[in-house]
């Protein structure tokens, strides 16, 4: 490296002298070696000297008044002067003489009469020897500016590791001033241990000077200050070596990283956990697998991943609103963190998803014990702005090396698990299996159909007539959704409709058929029949605010009388959230539409809801209706259900009817109307025209 000549200006000298002859001899002999300033007396010398601040005085001894040596006295003892060098002019040549000015800091002496030639060389010498260690001095000074400016802490030690320098942030961040800490050696000064061990580190600058090459610090390394203070450091050493190559000393060069680090750390935490819950994210997630696969792998044992997922999240959400949803997120990650070991890692995969993943397993059971802990978890309501919401969880369950060899299948099989856990009622852990992924695949192509099939306006709708059992008048008419797929294959019901209920496609579904029932409903009108029809409403439309409007809009638009319709709901839709289906049953009412209960009987059948609701029809669900003769439970059923509807006055409909005896004991227990394949299956728009000209 180079450094700067440090600029040195021209030289100065102070002539002092009482005789002015000696004076113009001194000027002519050094006139062009330097700017020269002149004195006649001791007095005017000292002034001069303060400010001119020459180089080199040249003094005479025997002046009158102040003499030289007092003069020399003088300016050596003013910190302005005292660095002056001073140089006697006498013509005493005894040694003694000779002595006492050297003793007042004097640093050579000229003998009157002055020698040309030897007196000018002489001083020539003397001012290249002052312009040089001016030189030296100003370097220095650059230097110790530039270390001590220096952003990062610095701090030199000899061959031995003992301290020869420190910069001022050295010493702010090792808690030492330069000068208790010269001499000593740097480990004592400059104490460092690894972050994470705690041991003590070795300096590097014993590294640099016995392998005499540049050493880096190791990462996670810790600077303990004199006063405990913990700073962690980033650094390199280096061994300072001469231009001849000889080893003098050592630099070792440092910073703070500690905000750094810690920001690296924050930063690193954000993109590896979810904000909402604390928990490990996707990313973090993916690697805790790996490493849960690679651990199986070497100890040849077992490790699982349980994707668990709340059930109906999405309605709850929609109905307490998305702070109180994310407030139940966070409730439900509390109570599953705390059935989980260091071992087990918690992730959340957005939304009401949550993976554990079990590294170490060695039989199923294990498993299955744990899966029953993450459902009791939830027998306990969460508390959500002082109201109670029941949750439960579907589990699926894969294994490695079982199920899966790789992350991506062991998560895809999870997946297909927890599919086959909300398909079999949720509330519920499921295993994978092959065949169950093939019901994915399966399920995927279904979406995508149904998906088009709504965008393109291709979902039908059949009519189902409604009947008094005992005429056989025609009373009504229930819409239900076909779908065909590309080959013109009927899709049933029974596969598509929940689909669209956990896509959410439903609200979607549900209100192309009820325009298209309602529609068709007109049309029977303009043909001079006034037939009602009921149209399934699901769950998750009951949720949306919107509901009551459309359907009011929908009416108003089509100019049809609200009596022609009517609303079938499952009981398990209405009990979602008590309160608000409650109010738009009543607001459905009071515009004269009418709702029934469908599949009464196979969920709560609650006497006290059945009052709240305040609904116009019940029907009787299928299931009982097919088994009651054979079945002495179904027919006690549909006696109660008879009854219930006869005591509070409700309108009775049994659904599911396909053969006479069924309707005639459905007359003899009091229920005069139904709906079944003994009168007709469902009908295509064409051919329930047909049938209600009849
Ligand atoms: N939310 C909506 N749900 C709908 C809609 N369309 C249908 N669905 C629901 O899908 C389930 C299956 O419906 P589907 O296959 O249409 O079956 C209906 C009838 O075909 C069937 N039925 C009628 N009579 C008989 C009979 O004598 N025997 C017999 N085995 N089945 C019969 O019952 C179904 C009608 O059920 P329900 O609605 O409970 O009255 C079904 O749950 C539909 O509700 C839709 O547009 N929206």
């Amino acid at each position: 490296m180079q450094i700067m000549q440090a600029i040195v200006p021209a030289a100065k000298i102070l002539l002092v002298d009482d005789q002015a002859s000696s004076l113009l001899v001194l000027r002519e002999l050094l006139q062009d070696l330097a700017t020269l300033y002149f004195a006649t007396d001791g007095v005017q010398a000292i002034e001069l000297a303060v400010l001119h601040r020459p180089e080199l005085i040249i003094l005479d001894i025997e002046m009158p008044g102040m003499d030289g040596l007092t003069v020399c006295r003088s300016l050596k003892s003013n910190p302005a002067t005292q660095d002056i060098a001073v140089v006697f002019v006498t013509t005493h040549i005894d040694i003694e003489h000779e002595i006492a000015s050297l003793n007042e800091g004097g640093i050579d002496f000229l003998r009157k009469p002055l020698h040309a030639v030897s007196s000018r060389m002489r001083i020539k010498n003397l001012l290249d020897l002052s312009r040089y260690s001016r030189q030296v001095a100003a370097e220095r000074e650059w230097l110790r500016v530039t270390l001590d400016s220096i952003g990062d802490a610095v701090i030199a030690t000899d061959l031995d590791g003992k301290i020869s320098f420190m910069n001022p942030i050295a010493e702010r961040m090792t808690g030492w001033l330069a000068r208790e800490a010269l001499f000593r050696p740097i480990e004592e000064v400059m104490q460092l241990r690894d972050a994470h061990s705690l041991e003590p580190h070795w300096n590097p600058i014993y590294f640099a000077l016995k392998e005499q090459r540049v050493v880096a610090m190791a990462l996670n390394c810790q600077l303990v200050s004199r006063t405990g203070q913990l700073y962690q450091v980033e650094d390199s050493a280096a061994p300072i070596i001469d231009s001849n190559g000889h080893c003098l000393g050592s630099i070792v060069v440092f910073h703070d990283v500690s905000e750094s680090m810690a920001l690296a750390l924050k930063m690193s935490h954000l993109a590896n956990h979810d904000p909402l819950t604390n928990l490990p994210n996707r990313v973090l997630l993916y690697d805790r697998i790996e490493q849960a696969i690679k651990k199986a792998e070497q100890l040849h044992h077992k490790s699982a991943l349980l994707l668990i997922d709340l059930d109906h999240f999405k309605y709850v959400n929609d109905s307490i609103g998305h702070n109180l949803g994310d407030l139940l997120i966070k409730q439900a990650s509390e109570r599953l963190s705390s059935i989980c070991d260091a071992g087990t890692t918690l992730a959340r995969l957005g939304g009401d998803e949550f993976v554990m993943v079990l590294p170490e397993l060695w039989s199923i059971e294990e498993i299955a014990l744990f899966s029953s802990q993450v459902h009791s978890q939830f027998q306990q309501p969460f508390t959500l702005d002082e109201k109670k919401y029941q949750m439960t969880v579907s589990i699926g369950v894969s294994i490695y090396p079982d199920d899966a060899q790789t992350i991506e299948m062991v998560m895809r099989h999870a997946d297909v698990a927890m599919f086959k856990a909300k398909s079999e009622g949720r509330n519920r852990t499921s295993f994978f299996s092959d065949e169950l992924e093939q019901q994915i695949i399966y399920r995927h192509q279904l979406e995508l159909l149904l998906r088009d099939t709504l965008a393109n306006r291709q979902l039908q709708v059949y009519y189902q007539p409604k009947l008094c059992l005992k005429t056989g008048k025609l009373l009504g008419a229930e819409a239900l959704a076909r779908m065909q797929n590309q080959q013109g294959q009927w899709v049933s019901p029974l596969e598509f409709i929940p689909l669209a209920e956990e896509t959410g496609l439903i609200v979607e579904l549900g209100l192309q058929v009820l325009r298209q029932a309602c529609q068709e409903c007109l049309s029977w009108q303009q043909l001079g029949y006034q037939v009602p029809v009921s149209v399934n409403i699901a769950a998750a439309q009951f949720a949306d605010p919107q509901l009551v409007q459309q359907i009011k809009d929908l009416l108003a638009e089509l100019q049809i009388s609200a009596q022609l319709l009517e609303l079938e709901v499952t009981e398990s839709a209405l009990m979602l959230d008590v309160s608000k289906t409650q109010s738009m049953l009543s607001q459905l009412r009071a515009s004269g539409i009418r709702t029934s209960i469908d599949d009464f009987g196979t969920g709560y059948s609650s006497l006290s809801y059945l009052k709240k609701f305040q609904v116009d029809v019940l029907k009787i669900d299928k299931s009982f209706v097919q088994e009651m003769l054979t079945d002495r439970g179904d027919m006690e059923i549909v006696k109660a259900v008879i009854s219930l509807a006869q005591s509070m006055n409700l309108q009775l409909i049994a659904e599911g009817i396909e053969n006479e005896a069924q309707k005639d004991m459905l007359i003899k227990l009091g229920c005069e109307v139904g709906q079944g394949y003994l009168f007709s299956k469902p009908l295509s728009a064409a051919n329930f025209r047909t049938y209600v000209c009849q």
